[in-house]
């Protein structure tokens, strides 16, 4: 190709912007040299033989968080049991193990990355591992090793061996001087903490490998999530799990936020089900790459009158974690996810009263809650 067409080309590209509409890598992998860690230009995409109608090999970063288990766990009817490979630098509990594939994987060694994705022939991985926003703000050299480092590597070894990429990024991608109420897809992001930072950047450089180097990567910003059977990592939004499980233990909560802080939430259902829909979205739907996803919205002080309905006996009361309150005083209060539901449909399944009766009903009959009904 001539010189002067390349770097046409190339000027377009850096032109772009994915509010443009445009729906694929303007300029493709092989005019623009090699993947950002100099393998050789035939070693990219090894995984192009595998056309979308292949059976995909599935791998999750810091799978036994509070999304990994029940992510494997939704994959693996889709894909079966063996084609999904759950990792984590930690010990699996028993049933963990016993459910499925489960490897060590310590996402800032690359080489042990490299060689998962070789030997298992992985297709699409889905990377979980971070610190949340109030651990990371505890130990913020770990933070910014864990979600940044790590995240390059991810990164590297997607573009190299051909993955279709999916990392989620969160509500906390915002900061106080982004629109609040609500909060759309493209607008001033700057997150005063290092969680968000480190989430922002995760979108920008996906979406710079997308357009530099023709890497499927695929983000959706997930609000507060909820789930039954898995703890919350240490976050801003673990208030909202944690008043279910001490609702029906003992019948107390002691909530760290102010009654009246509004934030954006989602049923893990919901969440998991919209990362499989968005990677199984056609490219051609989707007009950007990083996406806020939406259900419900509400304050401890909602939350605690819908518990309330079902069980009467709960007791709230609230002691204010400073640092997590100026977290969340930042943060969205309503998501606005108009783009997901025109792009690829996106439509959430739980509001909060079906939220509340989910949680507080998985806890079977032996809990306070059954007893009461
Ligand atoms: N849970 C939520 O409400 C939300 C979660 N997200 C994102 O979803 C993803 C999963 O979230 P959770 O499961 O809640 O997180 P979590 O904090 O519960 O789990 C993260 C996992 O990463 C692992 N990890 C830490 N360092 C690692 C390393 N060096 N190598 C490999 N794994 C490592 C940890 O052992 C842990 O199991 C994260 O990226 C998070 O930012 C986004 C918005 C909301
Ligand atoms: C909303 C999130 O990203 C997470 N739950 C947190 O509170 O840090």
């Amino acid at each position: 190709m001539p010189v002067v067409r390349v770097l046409r080309r190339v000027a377009c590209w850096m032109l772009q912007s994915p509010a443009c509409g445009c729906r694929a890598p303007v300029l493709p992998s092989r005019f623009l040299g090699t993947s950002p860690r100099q393998i050789p230009m035939d070693a990219n995409f090894h995984s192009t033989s595998f056309s979308e109608a292949d059976q995909q090999r599935v791998l999750i970063t810091g799978g036994l968080g509070q999304l990994g288990v029940g992510l494997a766990s939704f994959l693996r009817k889709r894909f079966g049991k063996d084609n999904v490979i759950l990792s984590d630098i930690r010990k699996p509990p028993e049933h963990v193990f016993l459910s499925g594939p489960f490897i060590y994987s310590d996402i800032l060694d690359y080489k042990n990355l490299r060689e998962i994705v070789v030997n298992n022939r992985i297709t699409w991985l889905f990377h979980y591992s971070a610190l949340l926003s109030a651990v990371g703000e505890a130990n913020v050299s770990l933070a910014r090793a864990v979600n940044i480092t790590g995240l390059h590597n991810v990164l590297d070894v997607a573009a190299e061996h051909g993955l279709r990429l999916f990392v989620p990024s969160t509500i906390g991608a915002f900061g106080p001087t982004s629109p609040r109420n609500p909060t759309p897809d493209l607008c001033i992001q700057r997150p005063r903490t290092i969680y968000g930072v480190s989430k922002v950047h995760a979108e920008l450089m996906g979406e710079y490998y997308y357009y530099r180097y023709g890497l499927d990567f695929r983000c959706l910003r997930y609000p507060g999530i909820i789930s039954a059977d898995s703890q919350p990592g240490g976050g801003t939004t673990d208030y909202a799990v944690q008043i279910f499980h001490e609702a029906v233990k003992n019948g107390r909560f002691e909530c760290n936020l102010k009654p009246d802080t509004r934030l954006p939430m989602m049923y893990i259902d919901d969440c998991l089900r919209a990362t499989l829909e968005v990677m199984e979205a056609p490219a051609e739907s989707l007009s950007m790459r990083t996406y806020n996803i939406s259900a419900m919205s509400f304050t401890p002080e909602e939350l605690a009158q819908e518990v309330l309905k079902h069980v009467p006996e709960l007791q709230v009361t609230y002691s204010v974690d400073p640092v997590r309150q100026a977290i969340a005083d930042s943060w969205p209060m309503n998501f606005d996810d108009s783009n997901a539901r025109k792009d690829w449909g996106w439509r959430h399944d739980f509001d909060l009263p079906e939220l509340v009766t989910t949680m507080l009903n998985f806890h079977g009959p032996e809990s306070r809650v059954a007893q009461a009904n």
